[in-house]
């Protein structure tokens, strides 16, 4: 008996399509619904979001680094990540686009990719 594998990848494409279904245009509620709220607010709102996300997320890999508990560094990824997809779906785009940017530059050192994008600058500047 074969069976569909589940991925992680299926996790964030069935968030994405709630996400999307949350939208104004698709009937979200704003009164009902935290991402339809963010969404109906606009950008400002679910942007200083992620900024907020962000530096929670620092925070608390601080404190893992002074013998905090790890699991709280995932619970603030996890509402970076979350709020992050707000911001894709809104500019029309889906966690595969990301994966596959990230399947993109696999086995591309992030050295050599910084060297060849200042030589790019270089060339396009004249020099
Ligand atoms: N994954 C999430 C998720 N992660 C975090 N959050 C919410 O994001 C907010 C994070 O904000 P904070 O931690 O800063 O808490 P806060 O102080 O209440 O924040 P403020 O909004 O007041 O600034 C909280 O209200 C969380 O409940 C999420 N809300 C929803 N989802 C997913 O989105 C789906 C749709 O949610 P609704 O649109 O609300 O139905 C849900 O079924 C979930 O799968």
């Amino acid at each position: 008996m074969s069976s569909t594998p589940v991925t992680h990848l299926d996790t964030l494409q069935r968030l994405a399509d709630v996400i999307e279904s949350r939208k104004p245009a698709n009937g979200g509620d704003p009164e009902k619904s935290y991402v339809s709220r963010l969404l109906h607010k606009g950008p400002d709102a679910f942007l200083k979001k992620i900024g907020e996300e962000a530096t929670e997320t620092v925070m608390a890999a601080k404190d893992v680094d002074h013998g905090g508990d790890a699991s709280k560094l995932v619970y603030e990824v996890a509402d970076l990540w979350f709020h992050s997809m707000i911001a894709l779906a809104h500019y029309g785009l889906k966690p595969s686009d990301v994966i596959d940017e990230l399947a993109r530059r696999e086995g591309l050192s992030g050295l050599e990719e910084k060297a060849l994008r200042k030589a790019q600058a270089r060339e396009a500047a004249g020099e």
